[in-house]
């Protein structure tokens, strides 16, 4: 049985992978953390902090769905305890997640993917392979308006393989100069030299297109999520194969066969 503690617990992600874990055979939620649930009574304990949690239970896993401000603090406290974490939590840099995962205890693993969809990896993994022939490519990403940072995870992780697998042959898009005055972004943020567009409405979970262009064509590949169970069966294979693992790990990628 995999002992497993939910940080972030009562939010629209944690609670989806509550009640998957609960629904699973082996493994078991052995306590949340969340500041304003702290203390709820139910079916596990609900701890304000990290530290608080992993003083009162024995947890062989956090799964982390709260915020881009907390969840630093939470691996910090997580980490160095000796408890593999799965972060869904986006916002943290490659740079960040590496000096975290620099400070876990020996035969500990930080396991980060930007979208736990196995859709969203293959979306990634065209995009990774339409780079090289196309010379421009611009990302469109769609969220709920509750959604804390932009652009998302997603977005930002599809920059940097696009910008790893381009050809020296980027295009000159038209860029900011012909942004006009007082609509300054319409071209998106820069990202790894990709432009990124990001909407936000009610309605959405989180959907992305990556459009790619060359003389006479476009290629669009797009992803939908429509509902939040359609990330859990990706945290359940995370939580399973973490604790076989050691350091950082990133995207869902790593472990689908
Ligand atoms: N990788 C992936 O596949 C996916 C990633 N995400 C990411 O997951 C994160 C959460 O998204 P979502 O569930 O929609 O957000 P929510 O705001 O619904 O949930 C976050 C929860 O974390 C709680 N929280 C705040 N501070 C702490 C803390 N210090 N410790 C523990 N819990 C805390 C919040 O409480 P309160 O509201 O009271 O502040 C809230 O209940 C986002 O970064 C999002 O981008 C989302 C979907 C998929
Ligand atoms: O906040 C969300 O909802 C999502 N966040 C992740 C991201 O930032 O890419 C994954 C998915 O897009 C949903």
């Amino acid at each position: 049985m995999i002992n497993v503690a939910v940080a972030g617990c009562a939010g629209r992600m944690g609670s989806a992978v509550v009640d998957a874990v609960t629904a699973a055979d082996d493994m078991q939620v052995v306590c949340g953390i969340d500041p304003h649930a702290a203390g709820d009574a139910g079916a596990f304990p609900v701890f304000a902090t990290v530290a608080d949690a992993l003083e009162a239970v024995d947890a062989d896993v956090l799964v982390d769905f709260t915020q881009p401000s907390v969840v630093a603090g939470n691996l910090a406290a997580a980490l160095p305890a000796g408890v593999d974490c799965v972060v869904g939590t986006t916002g943290l840099s490659n740079e960040t997640l590496g000096q975290l995962a620099a400070d876990a205890a020996p035969g500990t693993a930080l396991f980060y993917a930007p979208n736990f969809t196995t859709g969203a990896v293959l979306m990634m993994e065209f995009a990774k392979a339409a780079a090289p022939y196309f010379p421009e490519a611009e990302v469109m990403e769609f969220h709920h308006c509750n959604k804390k940072d932009a652009p998302s995870g997603t977005a930002v992780r599809t920059a940097q393989l696009i910008a790893e697998a381009r050809s020296p042959r980027v295009s000159e898009a038209p860029g900011r100069e012909t942004e006009m005055p007082g609509a300054e972004g319409a071209r998106g943020a820069l990202v790894e030299g990709v432009p990124v567009h990001a909407v936000r409405s009610m309605g959405y979970v989180a959907s992305q297109e990556v459009i790619f262009g060359s003389l006479g064509q476009t290629l669009t590949i797009r992803h939908d999520s429509w509902d939040r169970t359609s990330y859990m069966p990706g945290v359940l294979l995370g939580i399973r194969s973490v604790g076989e693992r050691e350091g950082l790990i990133v995207g869902l990628e790593t472990f689908m066969a």
